[in-house]
């Protein structure tokens, strides 16, 4: 079952097109990792799709309900922004209270369990107003998860964190993900998205440029690979008509006396580079394969 399906789904503010036509499906279960440069239009996308703005035109559904629906708002969660947090509220209320507005109110052992998975029951107590940017962050992941919905919206939730409550909120992610939950997060930290999203969206300009498994991606961009070659000594005779042949295969040549890097397009061009090597009776020692990282993809697009 689709977690989330967009048909067309725009958004205009006056004249500015900042969602433009979306086509996006995301499978139940899914980590979909959406990235972006500032200003790209997740934070809009995401807002059609939480209720929080109506979309100019398209339509979406979550869970296989069209919205917007009331009915599938108790198993929706969404990061608030933390500055829309109440100050006077203690942690603990804030769970339970915002769970009731959201039609799920959970128990009071329920939102301590919770606090605990955010790292903030010592805190449970205490005001959110007196709370640092990165506990307000927690509570705000909390909140997004304190009802147990099925489909959850977080929006850069480690930014800002330190790299203990980076590493916790990493484990939460997974957890739930094995739980079965869907989970659509933003995040500026393409490592971090790498590393914990089955699936990647990259947004540029209101479209969605590319989306698809990180293997998939890189598929995509292989005409980047960089191959270094750590090699026997070559005769002078040997180089001076392999030199201009490997510029033929391949582009950016850089040769050292024991090894070289070239960039191919495609994985043939390195067999067909270590048999002319072979023919020429000149050993290879290494062969070093550097595929595209997201940075590089993403800063592709
Ligand atoms: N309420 C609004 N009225 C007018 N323009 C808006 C409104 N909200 C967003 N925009 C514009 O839409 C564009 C996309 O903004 P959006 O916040 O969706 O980007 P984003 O990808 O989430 O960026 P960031 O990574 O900085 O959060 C921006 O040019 C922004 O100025």
């Amino acid at each position: 079952m689709l977690a989330i399906e967009t048909k067309q789904l725009s958004k205009s503010f006056w004249k500015n097109n900042v969602v433009k036509q979306i086509d996006l499906q995301v499978e139940k279960g899914e980590i979909l990792g959406f990235l972006g440069r500032n200003g790209a239009g997740k934070s809009t996308f995401i807002n059609m799709l939480t209720g929080i703005l109506p979309p100019s035109s398209g339509s979406y559904a979550l869970l296989g309900v069209q919205g917007p629906n009331n009915a599938v708002k108790k198993e929706i969660g969404v990061m608030p922004d933390y500055s829309s947090l109440y100050g006077s509220m203690t942690a603990l209320k804030h769970l339970r209270y915002l769970s009731e507005v959201s039609g799920k109110k959970v128990s009071q052992s329920r939102a301590m369990d919770v606090l605990q998975l955010v790292g903030l029951e010592a805190h449970a107590n205490k005001k959110a107003g007196k709370f640092s940017f990165g506990m307000k962050k927690k509570l705000a992941i909390a909140q997004a998860i304190v009802h147990d919905p099925q489909l959850i919206f977080l929006d850069e939730p480690t930014s800002g964190l330190d790299a203990e409550s980076v590493i916790q909120i990493h484990r939460l992610i997974q957890r739930l993900h094995q739980q079965g939950k869907t989970i659509f997060m933003t995040s500026h930290n393409l490592d971090e998205v790498e590393k914990i999203c089955s699936r990647i969206a990259i947004m540029k300009d209101g479209k969605i440029r590319r989306v698809g498994t990180m293997d998939e991606l890189r598929a995509y961009y292989q005409s980047t690979i960089t191959v270094t070659m750590k090699h026997a000594p070559i005769a002078a005779t040997d180089l001076a008509t392999l030199e201009p042949w490997l510029k033929q295969v391949g582009a950016q040549l850089e040769m050292e006396a024991s090894h070289f890097t070239i960039q191919v397009e495609s994985e043939q061009k390195i067999a067909e580079i270590i048999r002319a090597l072979g023919s020429y009776k000149i050993d290879i020692y290494r062969v070093d394969v550097d595929e595209p990282s997201l940075e590089e993809i993403f800063l592709e697009e």
